[in-house]
């Protein structure tokens, strides 16, 4: 068993990510104090405005969670001073590092309760914890819960998030920062006494309802909780630096369960915010699902990585064809990596944009909508290269489309393929058909 990656081996796909699973297996954020984690007592009504800046963490959590902020908050004037609006002034009365509390060797605890409005700890290095205090505050509306999906049992499966209504195809379904980030290599090199130490330490920094949305999540392996918890529930994320990769542990991601043809795609971007996408329509009642491995892998490939990594028998609508479907899906999966090593090389002269229509049927016959932007991007360059504009201009459309929901509105290959789209003729790929 081992540390899978999501998708990050697939070559048309990023590869800065990946579901970490078994052995080794998204309020505005937070700039107004609704999102804080709730402590219950009183609510916002009761805590004097005036006195906010000299609040503690203890009294600024002890507002409601969903408590609207109804304040007008720019220009106030406080005691005959300018101060700023008020959700900046929560935002870095809440949002603190603290720490380290703990550490091993070059391994430390730190813990921010006001992080995201709900809390995070890290155990990591002094590098990596600056790193991490650095990014900038998000300001987008993340969401771990919604009206679009709830949590439900789904036989064989646990627990499982089911779509309350019709859900598009592009539409988010959460943005979510961790609970809990923790370098690898700390597991990989610290004795299981000190991992569970600081893990410990970890997690009992966090705040009441994030330590126990953290708890609550499924374990497989049973032994220690919280490395269970972390093992089964984590993805592999990188904080940009050449120093090894992090668990990051999201508990309201940790709900979608495995599809090899899943409706749901998933990205992390710099600042450690987990987005999921529809990508394709979804309805109502149907399960919301990810995918844990590689859905580009053969059939049995994918079953035995289900079953060694996660200790599950994968009975998905792919994974439950019949025995010549399955080897015909299989064909179709080996006949896509065969033509995207064929035409990925711009100066195969046999390479056709015939061959381009086929590999986007092949995506499309297998349902890998959820990583299609890659092909999307091959035939825009491949048209382009072959001097035909239209053709190029509507596959970089497709590709900045499906891009966004696969790796970001700010991925590489999105930029790339806005400025194909917009001017074909003018991009360096423009005409270049391999010559003879
Ligand atoms: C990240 S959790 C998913 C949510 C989990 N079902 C729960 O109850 O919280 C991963 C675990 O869910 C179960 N699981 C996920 N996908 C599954 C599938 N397709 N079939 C059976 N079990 C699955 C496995 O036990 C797996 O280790």
């Amino acid at each position: 068993m081992g540390i899978l990656f999501g998708h990050g081996g697939h070559r048309s796909g990023p590869s800065h990510l990946g579901l970490i699973c078994s052995e080794n297996h998204e309020g505005i954020v937070p700039s107004t104090l609704r999102l804080l984690p709730d402590l219950q007592s009183v609510s916002w009504t009761q805590v004097p405005i005036s006195n906010l800046r000299a609040l503690d963490l203890d009294a600024t959590f002890r507002l409601n969670h969903g408590d609207d902020l109804p304040i007008a908050s720019s220009n106030r004037v406080i005691n005959g001073q300018h101060r700023p609006p008020l959700e900046e002034e929560a935002t870095r009365i809440a949002d603190s590092w603290k720490g380290p509390h703990s550490c091993e060797e070059r391994y430390c605890v730190w813990s921010n309760t006001g992080f995201s409005g709900q809390g995070m700890s890290i155990v990591t290095t002094m590098a990596n914890h600056q790193r991490v205090e650095r990014l900038p505050k998000v300001t987008a509306r993340l969401e771990g819960a919604s009206s679009h999906f709830l949590l439900a049992a789904v036989p064989g499966k646990g627990l499982g998030l089911i779509a309350t209504r019709k859900i598009r195809r592009g539409e988010r379904i959460m943005a979510v920062q961790p609970a809990i980030l923790v370098h690898l290599k700390f597991i990989e090199e610290s004795e299981l006494e000190d991992q569970y130490r600081l893990l410990e330490l970890a997690v009992n920094k966090l705040p009441t309802a994030r330590k126990d949305s953290f708890m609550a999540q499924a374990g497989d392996l049973g032994g220690h909780r919280i490395s269970d918890v972390i093992f089964t529930n984590s993805f592999q994320m990188s904080l940009g630096e050449e120093d090894g990769f992090h668990l990051g542990n999201f508990p309201e991601v940790s709900r979608f369960n495995h599809d090899c043809r899943p409706n749901v795609a998933f990205y992390i971007d710099n600042n450690l915010t987990h987005h999921t996408h529809a990508v394709r329509d979804i309805h109502p009642g149907e399960e919301l699902s990810i995918s844990y491995l590689d859905s580009f892998q053969a059939r049995s490939v994918r079953q035995e990585r289900a079953r060694a990594s996660w200790g599950f028998s994968c009975s998905c609508s792919q994974c439950s064809l019949s025995k010549t479907e399955a080897d015909a899906s299989d064909a179709r999966l080996f006949s896509i990596y065969q033509i995207e090593n064929e035409i990925s090389d711009f100066s195969n002269q046999e390479a056709s944009p015939a061959l381009v229509e086929r590999l986007i049927s092949l995506y499309r016959e297998e349902r890998l909508e959820f990583r299609i932007a890659g092909a999307y991007t091959i035939a825009a360059l491949k048209y382009n290269l072959f001097g035909k504009a239209k053709l190029a201009k509507k596959y970089a459309e497709l590709a900045v489309e499906a891009g966004i929901i696969e790796n970001g509105p700010d991925a590489a290959d999105v930029r790339a393929m806005r400025e194909l789209a917009d001017d074909p003729k003018g991009h360096w790929s423009w005409n270049q058909k391999p010559r003879r």
